[in-house]
């Protein structure tokens, strides 16, 4: 039944909801931020849905989404076995806790990333080294041309910079263990019922049939990870010094073996920290990193704008970046057309206030220094030194479907040496 006051939006129907109505419009429409889309053309800014169990409000307009994610009653998160059952029945980590607990936790974790942004700025450069050689490999390999799966190419870095941080610079040296975190993340994120499956709208098929509703495999991957996440932290252990600092799993060590820790901190939380960082931070940054390669082989004008103030190396040069890569509707002229100069004012970067890419808020992004810094430097880094190029006989398309963050087309690109 409808809660008063609860938004407009389809009928309703007894247990199954408006699920019938909305998985048409989604299979019309093709991704679930066009379908919310459609509805609110139809509804207005706020959308009432029920998916089986689940309400949601869908909030649509740049009004709306600043009101959401900026006042207080709004920053709690859902309970539910989707966002418990992969932390052993608890909510724990950092995206789907909140109050004092949240509060406490979050603060330790900006804190740290603060800390460590130096030394993530130099474990990304050396990182750097590693993509250019296999590049320049690949392109000697073919004669002055390398043909590259674009979208394959930002997972690795990515994923071995979380692991840093977590770990430290040394530990991460260990090429053996990081192998084994990418056979997990990749399985984990290569999975599309990773994020809202059925058995997450209708809990009780989690008992009828666990296979077919998502629910053995969604604990299964996370299982994975969260066992590997401990295996580490109990590596670490062994090596332990409560003089020394490696990684934030060091850092979070100390506090753990301290006299006046807050009752939120536990090893269950470390763990769980650990599995938001990979969760929250490898597939936004890797496919935000594709998205911008994406544009620049089906803009080549401006890739060559871009290559000309990296060459002339200024301060501009952050402002295009960052213009390349910050794309959204969020209430400016066409935003679907690529305009990254549309953020460049009299030579200078100038971001919108409605500019949300990393949220707003309390509840705004951890990681959104270190993702900066990583983007940064990677792309360019690599447009300074490669060329890059659409292939005329399989042009890349700017087409996406639904994940954790929404998912490009794979694409491949022709590389060379500028
Ligand atoms: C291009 C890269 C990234 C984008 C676009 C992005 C975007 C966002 C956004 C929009 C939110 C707010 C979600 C909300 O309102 O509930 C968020 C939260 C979060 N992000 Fe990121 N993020 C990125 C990279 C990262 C990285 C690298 C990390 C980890 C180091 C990370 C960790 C987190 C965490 C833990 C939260 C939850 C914060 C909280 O609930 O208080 N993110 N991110």
């Amino acid at each position: 039944r409808k809660p008063k006051k609860f938004p407009p939006g389809p009928k309703w129907f007894p247990i199954i909801g408006c699920a019938w109505q909305f998985h048409k419009l989604h299979q019309k429409m093709g991704l679930i931020s066009k379908a919310s889309e459609e509805l609110a053309l139809k509804y207005g800014p706020l959308v009432g849905v029920r998916i089986g169990c689940t309400r949601i409000v869908f909030v649509y307009g740049l009004r709306a989404t600043q009101e959401l994610l900026t006042r207080d009653d709004f920053q709690n998160r859902p309970d539910g076995i989707f966002y418990t059952s992969r932390t052993w029945g608890k909510r724990r980590g950092l995206m789907f806790v909140e109050s004092e607990f949240w509060r406490k936790q979050k603060q330790f974790v900006l804190k740290q990333l603060g800390f460590r942004k130096e030394n993530m700025a130099h474990s990304i450069e050396n990182e750097l080294g590693g993509i250019i050689n296999n590049l320049k490999k690949g392109i000697e390999d073919g004669n002055g041309e390398g043909f590259f799966q674009m979208d394959d190419l930002f997972g690795v870095p990515t994923l071995s910079a979380l692991w840093t941080l977590m770990v430290g610079y040394e530990y991460a040296k260990d090429e053996k263990e990081m192998e084994a975190l990418e056979v997990i993340v990749k399985d984990m994120f290569g999975n599309s019922r990773l994020i809202g499956g059925l058995f997450d709208q209708f809990p009780f098929l989690r008992y009828i049939c666990p296979n077919y509703c998502g629910y053995n495999e969604y604990i299964n991957i996370n299982g994975k990870l969260t066992t590997f996440i401990k295996k580490t932290v109990d590596k670490l252990k062994e090596t332990y010094n409560s003089n020394a600092t490696r990684g934030f799993i060091d850092s979070y060590l100390h506090v753990l073996n301290s006299e006046e820790k807050a009752e939120s901190f536990s090893e269950d939380q470390l763990v769980a920290i650990g599995l938001d960082l990979f969760f929250a931070g490898y597939e936004t940054t890797s496919k935000t990193l594709s998205l911008a390669f994406l544009f620049m082989l089906l803009h080549p004008d401006i890739k060559k704008k871009a290559q000309e103030e990296i060459d002339k190396v200024g301060t501009i040069l952050s402002g295009n970046l960052r213009g390349v890569i910050l794309t959204t509707d969020a209430g400016w002229e066409d935003p679907k057309i690529f305009n990254p100069e549309r953020f460049i004012k009299n030579g200078r970067l100038s971001i919108p206030k409605n500019f949300m890419g990393f949220g707003l808020g309390k509840r705004r992004c951890v990681g959104e220094s270190l993702a900066k810094t990583h983007m940064f430097l990677i792309f360019t880094e690599l447009l300074h030194t490669f060329n890059f190029e659409a292939i005329p006989t399989d042009p890349p398309i700017a087409e996406f479907r639904d994940g954790f963050v929404p998912t490009l087309r794979p694409f491949r690109g022709k590389i060379t040496l500028r």
